[in-house]
């Protein structure tokens, strides 16, 4: 599966204390991320993570593009609610494409967790359901 891995600032932390207690899980995927925030989870946990560009410089949008190629299966953005993001617009954007995507989103560790865990359980295979579904012409709807 693919993951995105996207922490603010004041989340960033709580994103490596995560990435390194699910480790073992996160490994066997494909991660990507916002560039300080992969940065720092590969420094923290030797994981490998493509990284994209710093969010408020364009990463959210890159990722935006994976999941309208419908490309991600789950998303952990771990948002700060008590700080205006300059790029906010990008943030929404990526948040309203999972919905029009069914992509799985995490928005804060406690939900990250439970997504993760059901990861590992096999609870989104449904992902290569609606990715079929998806993947068909737009005349057959
Ligand atoms: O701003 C971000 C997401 O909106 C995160 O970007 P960075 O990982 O580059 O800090």
């Amino acid at each position: 599966m693919n993951i995105a891995l996207i922490a603010h600032d004041r989340k960033k932390k709580t994103m490596v204390n995560l990435t390194t207690a699910y480790k073992r899980i996160l490994k066997s995927h494909t991660l990507y991320a916002t560039g300080t925030t992969g940065h720092r989870i590969m420094e923290a946990t030797g994981l490998d993570v493509h990284c994209f560009k710093s969010g408020p410089l364009g990463g959210d949008q890159q990722i935006g593009a994976l999941i309208s190629e419908n490309k991600m299966d789950l998303i952990i953005f771990l948002r700060d609610p008590l700080a205006s993001q300059p790029h906010e617009p990008d943030v929404n954007a990526l948040i309203r494409l999972s919905d029009v995507y069914e992509v799985p989103l995490a928005t804060n560790v406690g939900t990250a967790e439970a997504l993760i865990r059901g990861l590992a359980a096999g609870f989104l295979d449904f992902r290569e359901i609606v990715k079929e579904e998806l993947d068909k012409p737009l005349s057959s709807y």
